[in-house]
């Protein structure tokens, strides 16, 4: 199901920039960072209702993704944890193809599962974890 409604692009001007060429170029341009592939995931923000879109690194297992909350190892959550937290209904483009998933929180041994992909997909994860107190949330997403 689409999400419709105003989109209010973010305040890091790189990952704005990557939206725009991703977008711009149908998933063929701007599809990778440091060598590694690069999902777009839209959402609806929690507090403004408006429409954001997040370039995230692309873990993918068997049609379903991992998303990560790592914000390069900041102490905090990105904002774009709160907005799938408060709806975990998104659009995931992948190259491509842009389809609806639903989100949601991994804990336990599926969380260990998906950390692992996440870590070989992208091994600066395991660096970021190290440099943080939280637990980096990994929200997996099904298709809707
Ligand atoms: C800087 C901030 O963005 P953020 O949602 O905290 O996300 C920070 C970063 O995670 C985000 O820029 C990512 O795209 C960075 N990033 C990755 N970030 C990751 O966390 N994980 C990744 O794997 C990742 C990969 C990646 C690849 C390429 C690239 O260009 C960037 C990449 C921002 O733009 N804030 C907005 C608000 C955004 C928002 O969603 N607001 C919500 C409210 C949110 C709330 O309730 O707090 C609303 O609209 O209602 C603002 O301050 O105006």
């Amino acid at each position: 199901m689409e999400l419709t409604g105003e989109y209010v692009p973010g305040t890091w001007d790189m990952s704005v920039k990557q939206v725009e060429t991703y977008e711009a170029s149908g998933g063929t341009k701007g599809t990778t960072i440091m060598g590694k592939p690069v999902v777009v995931v839209t959402m609806r923000g929690a507090k403004s209702g408006k429409i954001r879109k997040t370039p995230l690194m692309r873990v993918e297992h068997g049609g379903s993704y991992a998303i990560v909350a790592s914000v390069g190892g900041r102490p905090s959550n990105p904002d774009w944890y709160h907005n799938i937290v408060a709806d975990p209904e998104v659009m995931l483009q992948d190259g491509p193809d842009r389809r609806a998933y639903t989100a949601r929180l991994a804990t336990g041994d599926e969380r260990r599962v998906w950390w692992d992909r996440a870590v070989e997909a992208f091994p600066m994860y395991a660096d970021y974890q190290r440099k943080v107190t939280r637990e980096i949330p990994v929200f997996v997403l099904d298709p809707a």
